[in-house]
């Protein structure tokens, strides 16, 4: 392994392969749309007001749009009871036309978030929260019907810059369950020896340092930078 004063940056222009992966759906959408006459439709739940879920949702929404999708917006208020919510999603589950249910997560405090995510269609759960897809994801031979986005991302990333994941020792920092604990699971999918930096793990630095692929999901901006700049000077 390198030192890591002698390791070179690339930057990874994510937002060039994310161009990319757009212009290769929006093709895949044609397809789809000549060959079986149906768009894809995907259904974007958010409940309440949040302004970053707004904001999420939104970017969801906009690329939709702009690849071909049909996007069935779902704007719930706050105050919606969870009975109400699991209504709504077994009306998207029975809709031939949605192929795809995302509920924008955090829900209110008044509603039980494992129980609404139980109930999307296991076809429809495009965000692999599902107790079943997560549980397939966790499992050495079985494969989820689908992979949570931003952990998929962060694999597609890798991958179309090159980087090779097997045998690499990846460190990921956080262990939410949007984000952390499932690109764990994908990098150990990818045959990388897989550790989890979280809040009570010691010198969580020297770990970060010694990596080979560091995948910073911890909800603070520039912590991995302060690990590795600390050691350069
Ligand atoms: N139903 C879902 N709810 C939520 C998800 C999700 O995947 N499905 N994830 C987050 C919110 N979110 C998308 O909805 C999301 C938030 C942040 C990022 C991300 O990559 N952030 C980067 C910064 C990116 C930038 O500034 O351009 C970072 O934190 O480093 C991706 C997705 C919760 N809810």
């Amino acid at each position: 392994m390198a030192s890591p004063s002698d390791r070179k940056a690339t930057i990874i222009d994510g937002k060039a392969i994310a161009q990319t992966i757009r212009s290769e759906i929006a093709d895949e959408v044609r397809h789809l749309s000549q060959k079986y006459g149906k768009v894809p439709g995907l259904a974007v739940v958010i409940v309440g007001n949040r302004k970053d879920s707004l904001s999420y949702v939104g970017m969801k929404r906009k690329a939709c749009a702009e690849v071909g999708i049909r996007s069935f917006d779902m704007n719930l208020p706050e105050e919606v009871l969870e009975s109400e919510l699991i209504s709504k999603v077994h009306e998207l589950n029975a809709n031939p036309d949605v192929h795809g249910i995302l509920v924008q997560l955090p829900l209110p405090k008044h509603i039980n978030e494992e129980k609404v995510l139980g109930e999307i269609s296991l076809e429809k759960d495009v965000d692999g929260f599902h107790p079943l897809n997560i549980g397939k994801l966790a499992m050495k031979g079985r494969e989820p019907l689908f992979q949570p986005c931003t952990p998929k991302g962060c694999l597609e990333l890798l991958s179309r810059s090159g980087v090779s994941v097997k045998g690499k020792n990846a460190v990921v920092v956080g262990r939410s369950n949007i984000v952390g604990l499932p690109v764990s699971l994908l990098l150990l999918k990818a045959d990388a020896t897989v550790t989890i930096v979280h809040s009570r793990t010691p010198d969580p630095e020297r770990l970060v340092r010694e990596a080979d692929i560091v995948i910073a999901a911890a909800g603070q901006a520039m912590m991995v930078i302060r690990f590795l700049v600390a050691q350069t000077f």
